[in-house]
């Protein structure tokens, strides 16, 4: 799959693009050289071209060996044509008609007016014959073609070219897909043969025609003349059509490219999302990313991996103590793992799903683990000389800045650098990998937390990302992988697959892989059994589920004035009119002295990928 995809792949949008580029640029330039630059630079970025493809043509290697010459052939009315040399031109008269460099067809249409070249049609002639140059000329069986276009010679019988020519949607643009049949397969000296008085469409005369072809002494439908030559060159092309067209309705789950290509990761995409100006993807495109550049820039760019977390050792001694039972099973079971680690016993990898109501001690588990698991990765061989914190064994994420923020991490997208669309198939880190996987080479245990925010397409791509990292085709690239949440909390955004939800027909590599542990004992109000367990109730509770009598009265005793709340405390308010507002007095109390500032936004140009300020800031961002 990833091989065919590789050598098929399109450059469909291409043409459309560049118009777009071309129409724009003709708007806002008056210079022909700027906007001749300007659509130069906008097909080098947009044009998909691998490492290797750059590296092959750069050093004029060879990119294919073909025993078959292959020969495109112009079948569209308009087809593009080239002028001829300035050198031609210059000696010519402005009356002049014969600027244009002659294609195929021309050369097809003064073939020799012999019986062999009568009865051929475009296709034989672009497969079986060849155009002669210089002392080719003098070749054996060279015949002149007619209006002094040069000279052809026939193949030989055993090699005739592949012919390639544009395949347009007989459904969408019948004309023209009639037209390339009739072009390629029906004899003719000029275009007017192909449309008769009668027929006033190629489609017409393609269903309802009859020709008489030189040498023969019937009509014969046109039809029939099609179907027998195009037989001959496109014997396998509907099943071809029919296949591809499967492949693209039933592209492989994300996983499947990893899994078929972890280490040759050379994927063409990565700018695609950069340069398309299109709308956004509202099932794959995460919202709301934070710490989301795709702009990168060694200036401005954070760091993905933040300073670690850093833990008074006598505090963190405490913490290991006063864990509850099951936070400390899954804390010992992390550290034997560690352990055995460091000695070389290879433990398996493991997958942890920690979960528990708020306030259960999920993040607190996490610091616990973080630190111990760190002080003992450290001591693996490849870290015993000097122990680099740019190198980490254990990758503290979030999905969101605020989550990650809250335990020292940093959020999966910035970590991983993973795309803004999450939209198969898979794009590779493309030239940041040897960076990223410096980076990243040593990490042991990946811990994300509030893991109920984490789409299934993003845990795919996490997984994908970190094969491609670690070049293993083992489930997140062999690392062990610590998942901490709560599903009754903050799904994913844009109504994205949430992960616990299960779907037969896909990979699941949740419920294949990962082991549930939940966290009963609610640590946040410890000295409020009462409330605490309410609030466990409340949690699991559904939408049209009364709320038992002596819950109710418990809640209700904490209904006070607005008036009457301190200020200093959690304010939680339905919309954000009210938090501005709130904030706003709040700030006011606080400060006197209080400057606006407006923001700079900015917008990527679709053209140039580049960040372009804008004149004015979004009205309503924030
Ligand atoms: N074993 C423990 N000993 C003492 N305090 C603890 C323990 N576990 C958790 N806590 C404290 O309980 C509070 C809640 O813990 P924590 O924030 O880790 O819960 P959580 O499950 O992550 O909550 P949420 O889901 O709301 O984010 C914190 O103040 C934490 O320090």
């Amino acid at each position: 799959m990833y091989l065919t995809s590789y050598i098929t792949k399109k450059e469909s949008g291409l043409s459309e693009y560049l118009k777009t580029v071309i129409e724009n640029s003709t708007k806002d330039h008056v210079n022909e050289c700027d906007e001749m630059r300007e659509i130069m630079q906008a097909y080098s970025k947009k044009r998909e071209v691998s490492a290797q493809e750059c590296v092959t043509r750069a050093c004029g290697i060879n990119m294919k060996k073909c025993s078959r010459g292959v020969i495109f052939v112009p079948t569209d009315d308009n087809a593009l044509k080239m002028s001829r040399p300035m050198s031609y031109l210059e000696n010519t008269t402005l009356e002049s008609v014969n600027v244009w460099m002659t294609s195929l067809t021309d050369k097809y249409k003064s073939r020799p007016e012999t019986p062999e070249f009568e009865q051929m049609c475009l296709a034989d002639f672009a497969a079986t014959c060849r155009i002669v140059y210089g002392q080719q000329k003098k070749g054996k069986d060279v015949l002149p073609l007619l209006n002094d276009m040069g000279f052809v010679q026939k193949r030989k019988n055993d090699k005739p070219a592949i012919i390639r020519f544009y395949r347009c949607s007989q459904e969408k643009y019948p004309e023209k897909f009639y037209g390339t049949l009739l072009k390629l397969y029906i004899p003719h000296r000029s275009d007017l043969e192909l449309k008769r008085r009668h027929f006033p469409t190629y489609e017409s005369f393609y269903k309802s025609g009859c020709v008489q072809l030189p040498g023969s002494d019937h009509p014969e439908c046109v039809r029939h003349i099609v179907k027998r030559n195009k037989d001959k060159y496109e014997k396998n092309s509907e099943d071809i059509e029919n296949a591809v067209e499967e492949f693209e309705q039933n592209r492989g789950v994300i996983d499947e490219w990893c899994n078929l290509a972890p280490e040759s990761e050379v994927e063409r995409l990565e700018c695609i999302e950069e340069l398309e100006a299109r709308e956004p993807d509202h099932e794959h495109v995460q919202e709301n990313v934070p710490e989301y550049s795709n702009q990168a820039n060694a200036a401005t760019e954070a760091r993905a991996i933040r300073e670690p977390p850093t833990f008074d050792p006598t505090l963190l001694r405490q913490m290991y103590q006063n864990l509850n039972q099951k936070q400390a099973c899954v804390f010992y079971a992390v550290r034997d793992w560690c352990v055995k680690r460091v000695c070389g016993l290879n433990p398996e990898q493991f997958f942890f799903y920690v979960n528990g109501g708020a306030g259960t001690g999920k993040s607190h588990l996490i610091k616990c683990i973080y630190s111990e698991a760190s002080k003992i990765l450290c001591k693996l061989p490849s870290h015993s000389e000097e122990v680099d914190i740019a190198n980490p064994t254990v990758l503290l994420t979030a999905f969101t800045g605020t989550a990650a923020f809250n335990i020292s991490g940093s959020t999966l997208h910035s970590l991983l650098k993973l795309p803004r669309s999450l939209k198969p198939p898979f794009q590779g880190l493309g030239n940041q990998l040897d960076e990223v996987r410096s980076e990243l080479l040593n990490a042991e245990i990946l811990i994300i937390d509030e893991v109920s925010m984490v789409s299934k397409p993003l845990f795919a791509y996490v997984d994908a990302r970190l094969k491609q990292i670690k070049g293993s085709t083992k489930p997140f690239g062999g690392m062990s992988v610590i998942a901490v949440g709560d599903f009754y909390q903050l799904p994913p955004v844009r109504q994205s697959k949430t992960l616990c939800v299960y779907e037969p027909c896909e990979i699941d590599l949740w419920q294949e892989h990962f082991q549930t542990i939940t966290l009963t004992e609610i640590m946040r109000q410890k000295d409020d059994v009462a409330f605490a367990e309410m609030l466990n109730r409340i949690r699991v509770k559904g939408k049209s589920d009364e709320l038992s009598q002596a819950d109710r009265a418990l809640l209700s005793q904490t209904i006070t004035e607005p008036s009457l709340c301190p200020p200093d405390v959690l304010h939680i308010f339905a919309t954000n009119k009210q938090v501005d507002s709130h904030n706003s007095v709040t700030l006011a109390l606080l400060h006197s002295n209080i400057t606006n500032i407006d923001a700079d936004d900015y917008k990527k140009d679709p053209r140039t990928g580049r960040m372009a300020r804008q004149a004015q800031p979004y009205k309503g961002n924030r």
